[in-house]
């Protein structure tokens, strides 16, 4: 680790543990983070940063489970089990904090393009690829104009609509990394439609991911179709 990664590490840690002090005292901080409360206090407020082993402890220990604790207060799963995301893929501080966290309890390799599905995924692929310094790429249902060439998949859903998702040629090359993520999994479609667009544009795949896991028919879906790790947040009964 170089001293830049170090300093974005302390300062990733410093942010979780100011999201998880908005509502707790210093002393519930200590009982969750395991780090005496003074030690906290001038860590929020920015006087000190922590050490680099405490902060990778913040990000990947407390960050992972702290921040799907806070994900599920943040959804609401209605009687037919749809969810409503929007107070997480609208808040851009939050997902910000969900990348790194995501990108280590993963292991994502570092990808050169993150690439979702307009319109809900857009928030969350632009904090994974803020965070990766990675192109923030998205298919979409029609074409952009002005755009000449395209790679496109094609799919079957299973209402019986067939569905196209374009991704202007120009925002892949053969041999990029490619990270596919999206708010939400459920039943793999659109990940299946997004792993065909990076297999035709001949990008590798680093990894699939989702905020928000509806069963386990899409991670298994996805899972099936590639060797990269497959993972998300939070897990909601169907
Ligand atoms: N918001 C949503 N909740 C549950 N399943 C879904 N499939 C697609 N969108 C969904």
């Amino acid at each position: 680790m170089n001293r830049a990664e170090k300093a974005a590490l302390q300062l990733r840690a410093v942010d979780v543990l100011q999201m998880l002090k908005e509502t707790r005292t210093y002393d519930e901080l200590a009982e969750v983070t395991g780090l005496p409360a003074g030690d906290l206090n001038r860590y929020v407020n920015g006087h000190v940063l922590p050490s680099a082993e405490r902060a990778r402890e913040v990000v990947s220990g407390v960050g992972h489970e702290a921040l799907g604790d806070e994900l599920e207060a943040r959804i609401e799963v209605d009687d037919e089990g749809y969810v409503d995301n929007s107070a997480a893929v609208f808040d851009q501080a939050f997902l910000d904090l969900v990348a790194p966290v995501a990108a280590d309890a993963y292991e994502f390799e570092r990808p050169d393009a993150v690439l979702t599905a307009a319109t809900d995924g857009i928030t969350l692929a632009a904090a994974m690829a803020s965070y990766f310094g990675a192109r923030c790429v998205y298919a979409k249902k029609s074409k952009e104009t002005a755009v000449e060439e395209f790679v496109e998949a094609r799919q079957r859903l299973q209402s019986g609509i067939e569905l196209t998702y374009y991704l202007p040629a120009s925002s892949l090359s053969a041999g990029d990394t490619v990270l596919v993520v999206d708010d939400l999994i459920r039943s793999g479609e659109t990940q299946e439609l997004l792993l065909d667009i990076a297999d035709h544009a001949g990008a590798t795949v680093g990894g699939v991911f989702a905020l928000i896991a509806v069963g386990d028919e899409g991670t298994e879906r996805a899972a099936a179709l590639t060797d990269a790790p497959v993972g998300a947040l939070v897990d909601v009964e169907p």
